[in-house]
């Protein structure tokens, strides 16, 4: 089964995986407090505005460090609203609404989840007919296509390391390259999964 770009969320651990048909010649590289998608060095050009973008930053908040990611350029807003102090639920709300679905061929929804320092996590979508925003109690997966609503899913990675490997193995068709964040004592760890 195709379904797209996804998240899994829950609680203490996350994982965002590409997964494309159009655009495979992709890669996670680590900037800062920043995991970015992009370009391979042999990937062929686009004008495609939906296929480079930071997929997870970690920011500073007045309740603690706080990781953020998702599927395109709202990750940024999300993170800063965070930073700023709103809660999670509406730094997701308002940033998902505001940049809406992506208006490509397929009008892909946009997809999200934070983890805070607290414990609490989210997980979120804006598709061209529903936003939708809850807290996770478990491990949950939104995607872009098919599997298009927060669900209940079977994720059992305890560290960033696994969190990565094991979305990029997951069954689903066309893994590009993952990413994975695990909150631990000592804060927040990344780590990525780029097929090679
Ligand atoms: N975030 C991404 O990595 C991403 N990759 C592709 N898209 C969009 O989704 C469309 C379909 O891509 P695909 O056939 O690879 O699923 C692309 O034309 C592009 O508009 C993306 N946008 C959202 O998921």
């Amino acid at each position: 089964m195709y379904i797209g770009r996804f998240v899994v969320v829950g609680p203490d651990v996350g994982a965002y995986r590409v997964s494309s048909r159009s655009f495979p010649n992709r890669e996670i590289s680590t900037r800062d407090d920043a995991l970015t998608v992009g370009p391979t060095a042999d990937a062929p050009e686009t004008d495609n505005p939906y296929v480079s973008y930071n997929c997870l930053r970690l920011v500073d908040t007045p309740t603690g460090e706080t990781a953020a990611f998702g599927n395109g350029s709202h990750v940024d807003p999300i993170a800063e609203k965070l930073e700023l102090g709103y809660p999670a639920r509406d730094a997701l709300a308002e940033s998902l609404l505001a940049l809406d679905y992506e208006k490509d061929d397929y009008d892909t929804p946009r997809i999200g989840a934070t983890i805070g320092a607290d414990g609490e996590a989210l997980i979120g979508t804006v598709r061209k007919d529903a936003l939708l925003v809850e807290t996770v109690e478990e491990p949950t997966l939104v995607a872009t296509y098919e599997k298009n609503a927060p669900e209940s899913f079977d994720f059992e990675a305890t560290t960033a390391t696994e969190a990565a490997t094991d979305a990029y193995d997951l069954e689903f068709e066309h893994a590009v390259c993952a990413a994975g964040v695990a909150r631990t004592d000592g804060g927040f760890e990344t780590a990525l999964e780029n097929g090679n």
